[in-house]
């Protein structure tokens, strides 16, 4: 079966709660409100929820959903509840027929607060679950560099169907991020890009701003002559990764170019289309399991990119197991031809 179908939602969907975010960011976050407010990640990413969440309702209601936000502290703060349902009552796609799509907007602030808590799936193997990340990298929203609206759609624990939303990504798919100026803002020009992909047909691109499937373009990993020339991305956050264990990897596979440090799946998106190579994310704490929203529609996009994602030891990543990869630690991804040297060097440097 192709879910060409589930991508187009996705992809519109994912767009509309983008236009979101970036309203949030320019009312409530650029230059206005202190960096220990945490208020336009709260107020964009419940928005960012509900919408999404509304129009999977619409179009395929018998789906379950896993999505990182539940409304109870939102139902005790009235103004708060109040703010968000303001930003979200007037959000549109410029294209009526697209916002009809996804169901139009939704019907008050208590149909708001209830459709962000059908996000509460445990997730497992059966079934079709979409799992979504409202605003990942909410360290890079604040600072006005990267983050990502992700979703997936999960059929038996395999994703078939990932759409991320990157604002503050250069449209362009060959422009080359420079690691000291990752706070690029969505207000300048050329800014903001949709990816998506479905299991075995391949990944695309196409600016955030357009509509519809027909201005995606097609997507790959950029081929590596010698390892040693590529270029790894990891995040800005040294609570979230290792930043010294991924440095140790990336010197014994020769590789003498800086990391490119970017926050959320914008990672996945930049190597999918050959903007980096190699994306590293060592484990930090032992015990951390990685959350399914902060990966599955990246791990799609990059593997059907033609690339590979596995956890430290080699294996896929395994959506089966609820919220969270709970049988996986950690994240490498690169090119398909080049990840058994990577994950050799992994065991090395974490002694394996
Ligand atoms: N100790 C930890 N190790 C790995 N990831 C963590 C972590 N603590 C939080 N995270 C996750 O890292 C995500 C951001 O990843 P990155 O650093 O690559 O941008 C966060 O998503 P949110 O920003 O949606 O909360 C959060 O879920
Ligand atoms: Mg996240």
């Amino acid at each position: 079966m192709s879910y060409q179908q589930e991508r187009y939602i996705a992809e519109l969907a994912v767009q509309r709660a983008c236009l979101l975010t970036q309203k949030v960011f320019f009312e409530k976050a650029k230059g206005t409100v202190s960096k220990d407010d945490k208020s336009p990640v709260t107020i964009g990413d419940f928005g960012a929820q509900a919408l999404i969440i509304s129009a999977i309702r619409k179009n395929f209601p018998n789906d379950e959903i896993v999505a990182e936000e539940e409304a109870s502290s939102l139902r005790e703060d009235k103004d708060l509840s109040a703010e968000i349902w303001r930003l979200v009552k007037d959000i549109k796609l410029d294209d009526a027929e697209s916002d009809n799509l996804l169901g139009g907007p939704l019907a008050s602030e208590q149909s708001m607060l209830d459709i962000i808590d059908n996000g509460n799936s445990a997730g497992g193997p059966k079934g079709r679950i979409w799992a979504l990340d409202p605003i990942d990298g909410t360290k890079g929203f604040l600072r006005g560099g990267q983050y990502a609206v992700c979703l997936g759609l999960m059929v038996d624990g395999d994703v078939k169907v990932g759409a991320i939303g990157t604002p503050n990504l250069p449209v362009d798919d060959a422009a080359t991020i420079d690691a000291s100026t990752g706070a690029q803002q969505s207000e300048t020009a050329g800014n903001g890009v949709l990816f998506s992909a479905v299991q075995g047909e391949g990944a695309t691109s196409r600016p955030l701003a357009s509509g519809g499937l027909t201005t995606s373009k097609s997507i790959s990993m950029r081929p590596v002559a010698k390892i040693s020339d590529a270029v790894f991305c990891e995040g800005v956050e040294a609570a979230h990764s290792a930043q010294g264990d991924n440095a140790a990897v990336a010197e014994r596979l020769g590789i003498t170019a800086p990391s490119v440090r970017l926050d959320s799946q914008a990672k996945y998106c930049s190597i999918a289309r050959g903007a980096g190579d190699i994306y590293l994310r060592l484990p930090v704490k032992k015990d951390y399991q990685e959350k399914i929203w902060d990966h599955a529609a990246g791990d799609l996009i990059v593997r059907e990119a033609g690339g590979q994602v596995t956890d430290i030891y080699g294996n896929r990543l395994d959506f089966s197991k609820g919220r969270t990869l709970a049988t996986n630690k950690g994240v490498v991804a690169s090119p398909k031809a080049l990840q058994d040297q990577v994950i050799d060097a992994v065991k090395v440097v974490l002694k394996l």
